[in-house]
C-alpha cells in the first residue's frame, strides 16, 4: 500500500460546484469566476450552488422567503449556546449548537427535500453565529429579522446597529468569497460523515470541528494577531526575519492547492483597504499586512507560498466591528453553503461509504500474557 500523506492530490469525488486552478489562481463556482460573482448577492450564489444556475427574480424571491421563514431555532438550542461560559471557544459553541440542532431535527436524506433542508440550515447558521457572539458579549438572544439581504440581517443581529451600504456590500462579498473551496479538510470531514448517511446538521457539526484548527479556518485569527503583534509597518522586516529564524509559519500564507496568489486574497485586500480607512487602528493593521505581504512575497514566493483567503479578511471583519474571535465563525457561516452543496452532491449523485485503509506497520502477532503474569 502507498500512503498519501495529507491525502494530497487524492480525488474523493467529482464536482460541478467549484473549479480551482491552483497554478493560475483561478476560482469559479459552477463556471462563474469569483471576481464576476462579486456582482452577485449571497442569495443568488446560494441558488447557484444548490440549484445549478443563477436564479430568475422569481426563483430568488422563493429562496429568500424560505430563508426568511427559517431563522428561528428551538429555545433549547438558544439555551445551550447561552449556558456555555462567555470565555468558551466560539466554534466549539457552534458545534454544540449544531449538535443540538441535529438532535432536534435529524432529517433523513430525501432528494425532494435536501435543498430545502440546506436552505434552513443556512438560515439557522446565521442565528447560531450571531447568538454565539451575543452570548460571548453578554447580550440577550436575538433571531435575525428578515431584511433586504441575508448579509444585512446577520450584521444587524450580531452588531446591534444599523450597518451602512458599504458594510452590507462588504459582508455580502465576504459570504460569497468564503462560500466554497472544493474539498478542504472541513468539507472532507463533513463528507465522511455524510457518507454514513448521518443527517445534514451532523455533517455541518463535523465540518465545523475541522474548520476550527489554525491550519484551516482558524488562520484568519492567526493572521490578524500577527499584525497586532508586529505593531507598526516599520517592524515588519525584523519580525519576519525572527519568525523565519525560529522556523515559524506565517499565518495566512500558503495553501495546499494555490501555488500563486489566492484570487480571493486580492479581493479581500481591496475590501479591507476600503473599510479599514475608517478606523485608525484598522488602517495601521492594513499597512502592516500590506508590508508583510510584500516581504513575504520576496522571501516565500520561491517556495510558492503566497497570501491565502485568510490573510486580509480579518482586517475587514475587524473594521466592521467584529471581535477577533468572530473571524472563524463568519468563515463557518459562509462555508455552510459550500458544505451542504457538497454533501447533497455526494449523497444524491455518487454516494458510497467513505472508508479508507491504513497500512499496518505495528508488531507481528504477539503472545498475550495475563496481567498477573506480567513483570
Ligand atoms: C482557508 C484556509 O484554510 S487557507 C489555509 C489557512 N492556513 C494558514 O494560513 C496556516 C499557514 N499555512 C500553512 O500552515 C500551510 O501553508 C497549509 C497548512 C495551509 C498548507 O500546507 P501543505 O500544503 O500541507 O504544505 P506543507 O505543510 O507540507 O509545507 C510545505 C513547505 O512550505 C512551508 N510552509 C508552508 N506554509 C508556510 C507558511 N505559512 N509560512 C512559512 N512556511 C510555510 C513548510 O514549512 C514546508 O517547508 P519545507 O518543505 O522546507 O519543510
Ligand atoms: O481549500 C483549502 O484547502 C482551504 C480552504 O477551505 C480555502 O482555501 O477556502
Amino acid at each position: 500500500m502507498q500512503v498519501s500523506r495529507g491525502l494530497e492530490d487524492v480525488i474523493i469525488k467529482t464536482t460541478s460546484l467549484t473549479f480551482i486552478d491552483g497554478e493560475k489562481g483561478i476560482l469559479r463556482y459552477r463556471g462563474y469566476d469569483i471576481n464576476d460573482l462579486m456582482n452577485a448577492s449571497y442569495e443568488e450564489v446560494i441558488y447557484l450552488m444548490l440549484y445549478g444556475d443563477l436564479p430568475s427574480r422569481g426563483e430568488l424571491e422563493e429562496v429568500k422567503s424560505i430563508i426568511n421563514e427559517s431563522y428561528d431555532v428551538p429555545e433549547s438550542v438558544i439555551n445551550v449556546i447561552f449556558s456555555l461560559g462567555r470565555s468558551c471557544d466560539p466554534i466549539g459553541m457552534m458545534e454544540t449548537a449544531f449538535g443540538a440542532l441535529a438532535s432536534v431535527y435529524n432529517p433523513a436524506w430525501d432528494k425532494e427535500r435536501d435543498k430545502e433542508t440546506a436552505l434552513k440550515i443556512i438560515a439557522k447558521a446565521s442565528t447560531v453565529t450571531c447568538n454565539v457572539m451575543r452570548a460571548k458579549e453578554g447580550l440577550k438572544p436575538k433571531v435575525p429579522e428578515p431584511s433586504e439581504s441575508y448579509a444585512k440581517s446577520f450584521l444587524r443581529s450580531s452588531l446591534d446597529k444599523e450597518p451602512d451600504e458599504l458594510e452590507v456590500k462588504a459582508m455580502d462579498n465576504s459570504l460569497v468569497l468564503y462560500t466554497d473551496h472544493e474539498v478542504p479538510a472541513s468539507t472532507t470531514a463533513g463528507l465522511v460523515t455524510a457518507s454514513t448517511l448521518s443527517d445534514m446538521y451532523s455533517c455541518v457539526t463535523a465540518a465545523l470541528a475541522a474548520l476550527k484548527g489554525p491550519l484551516h479556518g482558524g488562520a484568519a485569527e492567526g493572521a490578524f494577531n500577527q499584525f497586532v503583534d508586529i505593531g507598526s509597518p516599520e517592524k515588519v522586516e525584523e519580525w519576519f526575519s525572527r519568525k523565519m529564524e525560529e522556523k515559524k509559519r506565517i499565518m495566512g500564507f500558503g495553501h495546499r492547492v494555490y501555488k500563486t496568489y489566492d484570487p480571493r486574497a486580492k479581493i479581500f485586500k481591496r475590501l479591507a483597504e476600503s473599510l479599514s480607512s475608517r478606523k485608525p487602528e484598522a488602517k495601521t493593521y492594513f499597512k502592516i499586512a500590506s508590508k508583510l505581504d510584500e516581504v513575504g512575497e520576496k522571501h516565500l514566493s520561491e517556495k510558492k507560498l503566497f497570501p491565502n483567503t485568510d490573510f486580509y479578511s480579518g482586517i475587514l471583519f475587524y473594521s466592521m466591528g467584529f471581535p477577533v474571535y468572530m473571524f472563524t465563525p463568519i468563515f463557518a457561516l459562509s462555508r455552510t453553503l459550500g458544505w451542504t452543496s457538497h454533501f447533497i452532491e455526494y449523497v444524491e449523485e455518487q454516494h458510497r461509504l467513505i472508508r479508507p485503509r491504513a497500512a499496518y506497520v505495528g508488531a507481528e502477532k504477539r503472545e498475550f500474557v495475563p496481567l498477573e503474569k506480567r513483570s
